[in-house]
């Protein structure tokens, strides 16, 4: 809230002027029945006259006091949403795949509507009515100091369970929050898992545990209000004891002489409006707890160091030629589980180094560890030299062009997808890109052409013009480095022998690592890894490694290669 602070001194010192109108009623209401009493015609005309002018100026006042408070209130949101988002995209990928996508953004609408809810409540009623009751004991204690602090007596006892209540509310509203984020992810999986559920005839199974879901929405909120609900009642029989007290002393001195009914009705108007704000303050302390517990659950977020980040000392990349070494890099996602161990590969600048081996071998692994999306446990792999650890992430990731199996398309048009390659590329350029992904031509029939919106994650595209506005973005990044996941499928042998040829004109002069499904990039490729459980376990040409009869060779007998379509076709 610091960065508020001049709206925040603004919102207080309109709130001060709300609360201090409601401490003039009681000395009003004095005035008027001593007025009365006295038979002063005068001032009886006065007294409305007054009353009017003082509601006026108390509502305009509240009215301010409400839009600055809500500016503080939405402010420090959008503070708050800025930082964890900031955080998530810095965060390290692991860390990032160990919670539900749907977690994430329940921190973002829940647990941030828990907080504005909380600190509207802090700002608003909390000060003012702390700001009311300061006033009114004030008049109280002018009215008559003794009774008052008789009465003050009676408040502290009140502390006590309040205090221990807000803090099992605490507890309570973060489990619920944590409870909260697993409902929105399971949310998120069903309905973007639509298509799976729909085709497998899942849906009375997805009904079931969503439904149980919302029965524990329903269970822990009611744990919630049956806490909340417990501080109204309470203080609700302090204040009835209190005002019973005043009464009977009132009673007495008005008979003894001491006090006027005048000062007693306004004793008693100061009591019965303070009893308002005192309870609320008693259960703005428990919705104040739950409001932390929300703020806690997203500084603990927003504290996360990456582990992933640069080094105090790091550099920029110096790229030469892209000569990329892995020297006995170890790695394990899960401790105990390696899924590199000893791997040692040398990738000569501009070469292409095709990747083969059977599934969970590791060879995503190696393409994840050259852009740091995951640090080498062991060993070291280096750039032209330079590990890759020991220079800045982004001088290391912009030498380098990624197409993956699983594409990833924003829902934003056609032109934004494929410039993503390169944020100021011009149309031209975009254009050039697109051709050389044999994607024109499907891009330029659609009836808005670049402009087309591609829809949420790109589904309204085939997976094969999909595949090739990733490739039209690799291709606009113009990477000396690139790291291919050949497509197993989705293209038809005419696009797929485009795709091939810009890929080949692509490769040209880059340094290459596929991860090859095709015996025509392995053949083409200048050296063959062959991996196994982590390691590398052949090395050489396609007919070397035929020769040598291993693991290679048994693949190609197992048709481990998919059908190369365009020699089919031929
Ligand atoms: N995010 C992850 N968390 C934990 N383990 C992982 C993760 N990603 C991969 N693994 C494990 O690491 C090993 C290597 O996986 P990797 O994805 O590199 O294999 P791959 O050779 O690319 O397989 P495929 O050809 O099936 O894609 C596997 O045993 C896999 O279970």
């Amino acid at each position: 809230m610091l960065p508020q602070l001049p709206r925040v001194l603004l919102a207080m010192l309109l709130l001060a002027l709300v609360a201090s109108t409601t401490g003039i009623y009681p000395l009003l209401i004095e005035y008027a029945i001593d007025a009365i009493e006295a038979g002063n015609m005068d001032k009886i005309v006065e007294v409305p006259l007054i009353i009017v002018a003082l509601v006026i100026a108390k509502s305009v006042t509240l009215y301010l006091q409400t839009v600055v408070t809500s500016s503080v209130v939405f402010r420090v949101l959008k503070g708050m949403q800025s930082a964890m988002f900031g955080r998530l995209l810095t965060i390290d990928l692991a860390r990032l795949n160990r919670e539900a996508t749907g977690r994430y953004l329940s921190r973002f609408t829940n647990d941030l509507n828990v907080v504005r809810e909380a600190l509207t409540r802090v700002m608003t009623n909390g000060v003012r009515d702390l700001l009311t009751l300061v006033f009114l004991v004030g008049t109280m204690i002018y009215m008559d100091w003794r009774l008052t602090l008789g009465i003050l007596a009676i408040y502290p006892l009140a502390i006590v369970p309040i205090n221990a209540l807000g803090k099992r509310m605490r507890r309570v509203s973060a489990d619920t929050q944590s409870y909260v984020g697993d409902m929105t992810a399971l949310l998120n999986e069903s309905l973007s898992g639509a298509r799976m559920v729909k085709t497998f005839g899942l849906e009375d199974y997805e009904n079931k545990r969503a439904n149980s879901f919302f029965e524990g929405f329903y269970r822990w909120n009611m744990k919630l209000v049956r806490g909340r609900s417990l501080v109204d009642p309470g203080m609700e029989i302090l204040g009835g004891v209190a005002v019973a007290g005043v009464v009977a002393y009132g009673i007495w001195s008005v008979f003894a002489g001491v006090g006027s009914v005048g000062s007693l009705m306004g004793f008693l108007s100061a009591l019965l409006l303070g009893a308002a704000p005192a309870r609320a303050l008693g259960t703005l302390h428990v919705v104040f707890q739950e409001g932390m517990a929300a703020v806690q659950r997203v500084f603990d977020l927003v504290d996360e160091v990456p582990a992933i980040r640069d080094r105090a000392d790091a550099r920029p990349l110096d790229l030469e030629k892209g000569h990329v070494r892995f020297a006995d890099v170890g790695f394990e996602y899960e401790p105990g589980a390696p899924a590199l161990s000893a791997f040692s590969l040398d990738v000569a600048a501009g070469s292409t180094v095709a990747l083969v081996g059977p599934s969970g071998a590791g060879k995503s692994t190696v393409i994840n560890l050259i852009p740091r999306l995951y640090d080498a446990t062991s060993g070291a792999v280096t750039i032209d030299g330079q590990d890759v650890k020991d220079v800045t992430l982004a001088s290391l990731r912009r030498e380098m062009a990624i197409v993956s199996q699983d594409v990833t398309l924003f829902n934003d048009t056609v032109r934004a997808n494929i410039a993503f390659g390169k944020l100021d590329a011009t149309d031209d350029e975009i254009r050039a890109a697109a051709r050389a992904a044999a994607a024109e031509e499907f891009i330029t029939a659609m009836p808005e052409g670049y402009e087309t919106v591609v829809g949420d994650r790109g589904l309204k595209l085939s997976g094969g013009q999909r595949q090739r506005i990733a490739l039209a973005r690799a291709i606009l990044r113009d990477a000396p480095i690139l790291l291919l996941d050949e497509a197993t499928s989705a293209l038809d042998a005419e696009s797929e022998r485009k795709v091939q040829d810009a890929l080949e004109t692509l490769r040209h002069g880059r340094t290459t690592i596929v991860i090859a499904h095709r015996l025509a990039t392995v053949r083409e490729a200048d050296m063959i890894c062959v991996m196994d459980q982590g390691r590398v376990v052949e090395l050489g040409s396609h007919d070397d490694l035929v020769a040598a009869d291993g693991l290679y060779a048994r693949l190609c007998k197992m048709q481990y290669f998919a059908e190369d379509k365009v020699e089919a076709a031929q």
